[in-house]
Parts: structure tokens; C-alpha cells; sequence
């Protein structure tokens, strides 16, 4: 056996130099035991998973809609909206099947909130542990009004603490060139969505569908948090994003038609989901119904390549600024700008009857 070294840290000069306090963390064991997933909920998430597989796999012609804010600051008002979309889901759900987006870790191009996660008072104060307890409190709640919920996976720690609620699961377009997050997306249980990279290449997550399709050995924590090995089985549900990029859209049938080409290309699936928002709406939530009625009509016009779409949606329209000295207004978002929940509803209503007209493009079954 080598002799381990440790360097002399007697003066303290060494590690954790730029570390200013440590906060011992909640195991994921203990939160799951405190907010257990329990055997109905867990049959939901797990015909959740089943449902967006199979319609990422055509064998369900409906179109999956990822739906909802574009984080959750107020999980009151978060659930409130979770009740509104939970009517227009069952209303629409011979034609969408609709996840709800319920976002709690924010990655940021420079500086900003990190997300309810990283910091529930929204004041800095860093509380990660009751974030995560809140978050996954939400994460329940929303499962027991019958939604099955779709987030994005960015800290490598926190999936042991929520990933079991979770239907369908998103790689951002900040972390898609990642060997951290592709390696993590190969042992998720869950469908997940590479987003392409904010530049717009989206070989680049073409790249990490193919990464995370095969199983990958690195150091992790387990349910018990001690740090584990993980061998992971790889994960064969990965799926594009075209989310825009480089100063501009990728959700017109042309673009939709050359990123199915790079994925033939590539050997993998032809399926690609369309984020209504972000770089596709250049920021501006009133495009996001425009960059919807795009989309209805390449699918009403029989185009089967598109498995799915997202939406920030809340329940007012716009955003707010983050701002200790105001109170904030609740129901809108304090990260992006969302479409308010009539125009959801409509955009919803448009979507459901594009499914129904791709339908009808199907040849009759003899
Ligand atoms: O989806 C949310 C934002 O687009 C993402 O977190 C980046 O935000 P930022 O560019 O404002 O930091
Ligand atoms: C951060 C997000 O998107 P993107 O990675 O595409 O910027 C998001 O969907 O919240």
C-alpha cells in the first residue's frame, strides 16, 4: 500500500482557503424518509416516465407539453397554477400529455438567483437544506393533484434528494458540453431532454444523447450520502431540445428538418422537442404563442419528428426583478419572462386540435 500524505495543514494555510463556512447537508435518506414518495405516487412517476417514453418512441401520437414556470420562487402560487394546468391536462389529454415544468435549480450565464433550491428566502441566505425540503414538498403535492413533473438536472448532488418524482428531465443548454451532466443523465431513471448549446450547436447535444445512451463508472453520493462509485446502464431515452441560439431560432420546419437529419445521421431516434422560449422567443414571452403557432402548423401539416414542446407559463405574464425593498407580485416570474395563464390555455387549445390534424394525416389502419 502506498503511505497516503496529507499536506500540513497545521496553520491552516492549505485547504479551504477561499471556503468561508461549511453547513453540514441533509442526506437524501433522511429527506426521503421525511417526504416519502409513497406506493401511489410512485406508480404515477413511474406511468409518467412510461407515458413520455412512449411518445417520444411514436408509439403515442399525442405531443408532450412541458409546461410551466420558469422556476418556482412561491411554491404556493406554484401549486395554485399546478391546479389550474391540472384541468386543462385532463381536458387535453386524449391530444397532450402535459408535465409540468416545476424548475428549482436556475444555471445563470453570469450572476442571479441559482433557484428555490440553492436559496428558498431569495435573499442569499443559502438555506439548502430547507430548499430542498421545500422543493420536494412541492414535488409531491404536485404529484398528488395527478401532474407528472419535469425539471432540469444542474447540481450533480441534488437528484438523490428529488429525482424520484420526476416524469421527464432536462440537461441546460449551459451544461449540454459537460462530462459531469452527461455521465448524470446516463444513470437518470428518467426520459431526458439535451437541450443544444447557447451558441445554437446543437451537435453538441447530439453529442450528449449519444454520451449518455452508455453506461459511465464516476464518483457520486448514494441515497445514504456517502460517496459512491456509480456504474450507471445508460440511458436510452435522450432526446434534443432546440431551444435557439446564437442570436437565433431553431423551431421553424427547416431547422426542424436538419437537427432530425443530424440525429439520423448520428443513429439515433428521429424525435425533437421545441422550447417555445428561451433564445426561440429571443427572451420575449409574447413570442412564445407565436413560436406555438409555428409549431401547430408543422405538426397539422404531418410532421411526426416533433415529440413535444415547452412553455414558461405562470400564472400572470412577464417577469420581476428580484428586489428585497418591494414586495413581490405574486404569480409571475422572478427569472424569465412567462406567458400568463389565459394565453397558456389558448396556446394549450391550439396545440390539441395541431395534434388532432397530424392525426388525421395518418393513413387509415386497413
Ligand atoms: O431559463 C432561465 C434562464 O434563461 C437561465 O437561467 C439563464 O438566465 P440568465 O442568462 O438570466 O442568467
Ligand atoms: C435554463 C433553461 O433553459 P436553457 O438551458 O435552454 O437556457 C430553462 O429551461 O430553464
Amino acid at each position: 500500500m502506498p503511505t497516503v500524505t496529507t499536506p500540513d495543514t497545521e496553520t491552516g494555510a492549505v485547504i479551504d482557503q477561499r471556503i468561508d463556512r461549511v453547513v453540514p447537508l441533509t442526506t437524501p435518506a433522511l429527506l426521503l424518509h421525511e417526504l416519502p414518495l409513497d406506493a401511489p405516487l410512485t406508480s404515477a412517476v413511474l406511468a409518467g416516465r412510461r407515458a413520455v417514453g412512449r411518445v417520444l418512441d411514436h408509439a403515442d401520437d399525442r405531443l408532450l407539453v412541458v409546461v410551466g414556470p420558469c422556476s418556482v420562487h412561491d411554491p404556493a402560487a406554484a401549486l395554485d397554477y399546478a391546479h389550474r394546468l391540472r384541468e386543462a391536462a385532463d381536458r387535453h389529454a386524449e391530444d397532450l400529455l402535459v408535465v409540468m415544468r416545476v424548475y428549482f435549480e436556475k444555471p445563470r450565464s453570469t450572476v442571479g438567483w441559482k433557484g428555490l433550491i440553492n436559496d428558498p428566502a431569495l435573499d442569499g441566505s443559502g438555506d439548502v437544506n430547507r430548499g430542498l425540503r421545500t422543493a420536494r414538498a412541492l414535488l409531491l403535492d404536485v404529484l398528488r393533484l395527478g401532474l407528472p413533473v419535469g425539471c432540469e438536472f444542474l447540481d450533480p448532488i441534488t437528484p438523490q434528494y428529488i429525482a424520484d418524482t420526476v416524469a421527464w428531465g432536462a440537461i441546460g443548454a449551459r451544461t449540454v458540453e459537460s462530462q459531469v451532466h452527461r455521465q448524470l443523465a446516463s444513470g437518470l431513471s428518467m426520459p431526458i431532454g439535451m437541450k443544444n448549446r447557447p451558441d445554437g450547436s446543437i451537435s453538441t447535444a447530439v453529442d450528449a444523447i449519444r454520451a449518455a445512451g452508455v453506461p459511465h463508472v464516476f464518483p457520486g453520493i448514494d441515497v445514504s450520502g456517502t460517496p459512491a462509485i456509480m456504474h450507471t446502464r445508460g440511458n436510452a431515452d435522450g432526446h434534443l431540445v432546440l431551444r435557439g441560439g446564437g442570436g437565433r431560432p431553431n423551431y421553424d420546419a427547416e431547422s426542424v428538418a436538419g437537427a432530425l437529419d443530424l440525429l439520423r445521421k448520428a443513429g439515433l431516434p428521429e424525435r425533437v422537442v421545441l422550447d417555445a422560449s428561451h433564445a426561440n422567443s429571443g427572451k420575449d414571452h409574447r413570442n412564445q404563442p407565436k413560436v406555438a403557432a409555428d409549431v401547430a402548423e408543422q405538426l397539422a401539416a404531418g410532421q411526426r419528428g416533433i415529440v413535444g414542446i415547452m412553455l414558461e407559463s405562470f400564472l400572470l405574464d412577464g417577469r420581476q426583478d428580484l428586489d428585497p425593498t418591494r414586495e413581490l407580485t405574486y404569480g409571475r416570474s422572478v427569472t424569465d419572462a412567462c406567458i400568463g395563464w389565459d394565453t397558456t390555455a389558448d396556446v394549450l387549445d391550439h396545440l390539441a386540435s395541431a395534434v388532432r390534424a397530424r392525426r388525421a394525416t395518418l393513413p387509415t389502419p386497413a
